[in-house]
């Protein structure tokens, strides 16, 4: 099954709670927060304080992507403001295990983000701790990116390793998804997938986002 996950940091924050409500209506599956803290990518978004502004609004899951250094100081305000999965940079995190298991014992999925250039290697020894693996399919920092094609060996890496020791994790794709560059995604083995531009730009987002989920949905039949 194919999940779409909006992200908020394409909509208009001058109506935020409208722009969730109305990509819920539209068949959203999760609701994507992209959280940027200036130093571990070169632009600043927002923080706590919008995942627990929206927790009331929505019974979707909110997916909390942490693209900050640090990310431990600041996994249990995320937590207490409702998120329901929250993924960390292996790249910002060198105790992983340790960041994994802070993330699990406040009551929240956790899930690791790979860059595009870092090896699936990198995460070989968590596999078996996460319930999630998101592939940036651009450099982390801004919405509106160009997808990057050299991800999707990976991709289907993940897929055969999962295969391979019989486990159940959600692999995500984040970054310049849309109606084509969904499929070879999905084909390699994802199954969520995160889209901004491609849904928030356009005037009607329903048909957006159904036209996103249906070309994944047909590319894995
Ligand atoms: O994490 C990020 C960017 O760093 C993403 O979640 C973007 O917000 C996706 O935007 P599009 O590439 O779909 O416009
Ligand atoms: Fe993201």
């Amino acid at each position: 099954m194919i999940k779409i996950a909006p992200s908020i940091l394409a909509a208009d924050f001058s109506k935020l709670g409208q722009e969730v409500l109305e990509v819920e209506q539209a068949g959203a599956d999760w609701i994507h927060i992209d959280v940027m803290d200036g130093h571990f990518v070169p632009n600043i978004s927002f923080g706590a304080v919008v995942v627990d502004a929206l927790r009331p609004l929505t019974n979707l899951p909110l997916d909390v992507h942490l693209m900050i250094e640090n990310p431990d100081r600041y996994i249990e305000d995320f937590a207490n403001a409702g998120a329901d999965y929250i993924t960390v940079h292996v790249e910002a995190a060198p105790h992983l295990h340790r960041t994994i298991q802070l993330i699990r014992s406040l009551g929240v999925k956790p899930g690791v983000v790979l860059n595009p250039h870092t090896p699936v290697e990198t995460i070989q020894h968590v596999l078996e701790d996460i319930d999630l693996v998101l592939f940036m399919t651009v450099n982390p920092g801004f919405g509106g990116q160009k997808f990057i094609h050299s991800v999707v060996p990976k991709i289907e890496q993940l897929s055969q390793i999962i295969r391979e020791r019989g486990l159940d994790i959600e692999i995500q794709i984040d970054g310049g998804i849309n109606e084509e560059t969904i499929v070879p995604c999905a084909k390699a083995g994802a199954n969520v997938f995160v889209a901004g531009s491609a849904i928030y730009s356009q005037k009607d987002r329903a048909a957006a986002l159904q036209g996103i989920k249906q070309a994944g949905e047909e590319a894995v039949v």
